[in-house]
């Protein structure tokens, strides 16, 4: 059990490293370093928002903490409990308390199962007896999650892409999660019909007391879901700061810069920030750039930026930056933090 302070989740220097082989024998010839070494932790209630470009291991990192990929190394606490090297029994009645919801609600169901089935198979596969039986039970997760109790016997096919992820959702709901790791939870839906899944989202978060983590690469999803933001570059964890101070005031030129692409709704303040074109693709992962791995495409990158690599510090109240040279803070402390 965690106290009101202490986090739900915590996460310490965690990596991720795939070989990469060649040849009859697989000798391994690389790594691709998916995530390398990133540490936050997430508290109760509360819903972590994680960005950045396709391929900066976003996936990963959420497919680590729900160990459906084990750790090269690092830690993953939940509620307490290291759960890094946790034997699969032992972790079985964990998985209830944390659950995944993924992008594509249509190829995470099976077409041959009914609703019915798919929204109670975790009932079945944890041996779990409801009070008022398995159907009264899921019929209630559906209600819950604004689908007709009576459609209990339809096929995934029978349904629209948001309301799949609602199924997809309510399957999620079924083991009363604590915690909810959501990966691009309305990339794969119309934009009319996304809002709706994110209000949902928050609305189950209020009823039933959830903790989210929410991976997206789209920014706007994000600031509204959010109450801390999270932006990886590159295997790296690169800024982290409550939604507010992250959107309005980034201090890692790689925020800036994904912040200048956000559309401003205020017509009156669109021209109040400039786009920053990002310079060269994303670096692959398999040879990252060495020291900052944002220093190949950074327009403030110095010497140091190719030698050492920003540790990720707290710059202002709740606000972490890795940056040599972080935006938006006075010239003092930016020389007392690269001296
Ligand atoms: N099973 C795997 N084997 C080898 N490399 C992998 C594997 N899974 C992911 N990767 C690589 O790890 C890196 C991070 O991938 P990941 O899917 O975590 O990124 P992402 O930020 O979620 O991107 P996207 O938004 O496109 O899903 C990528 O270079 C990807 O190709």
């Amino acid at each position: 059990m965690t106290t009101p302070n202490e986090p739900l989740l915590s996460v310490q220097d965690l990596q991720k490293h795939f070989p990469v082989t060649k040849g009859l024998l697989k000798r391994q010839v690389g790594a691709v370093k998916a995530v390398d070494g990133i540490s936050f932790d997430v508290f109760k209630g509360e819903t972590l928002g994680v960005v950045g470009e396709s391929g900066c291991g976003k996936s990963t990192m959420g497919r680590l903490v729900t160990r459906l990929l084990e750790p090269t190394g690092g830690k993953v606490v939940f509620e307490g409990q290291d759960i890094t090297h946790m034997s699969q029994g032992r972790l079985r009645p964990l998985r209830r308390d944390m659950q995944m919801i993924f992008q594509d609600p249509f190829s995470s169901l099976n077409p041959r199962h009914t609703v019915g089935a798919i929204v109670g198979a975790p009932f079945r596969i944890q041996g779990i007896k409801t009070e008022h039986g398995t159907k009264k039970a899921v019929q209630d997760i559906l209600e819950l999650v604004g689908l007709n109790p009576e459609h209990y016997n339809r096929y995934p096919h029978e349904f629209s892409g948001g309301q799949r992820q609602r199924i997809g959702i309510a399957r999620t709901l079924a083991l009363k999660p604590k915690m909810i790791i959501a990966d691009e939870p309305v990339s794969a839906l119309d934009v009319s019909i996304q809002a709706q899944v994110v209000n949902l989202l928050e609305d189950l978060q209020n009823e039933l007391d959830l903790t989210y983590v929410v991976i997206a690469h789209d920014l706007s999803v994000v600031r509204h879901i959010s109450d801390r933001v999270a932006v990886m570059y590159l295997g790296k964890l690169v800024e982290l700061a409550d939604r507010k101070d992250l959107y309005e005031s980034p201090m890692h030129p790689y925020t800036n810069a994904l912040m200048s692409a956000v559309p401003i709704p205020d017509p009156a303040r669109r021209n109040d920030r400039e786009r920053i074109r990002l310079q060269g693709d994303v670096p692959s992962p398999l040879s990252p750039p060495p020291a900052c791995r944002f220093h190949t495409r950074c327009w403030k990158a110095q010497a140091i930026c190719k030698v050492e690599e920003p540790p990720l510090v707290e710059l202002a109240p709740r606000h972490q930056v890795a940056c040599h040279f972080p935006e938006n803070v006075s010239k003092e402390s930016t020389e007392a933090v690269s001296a």
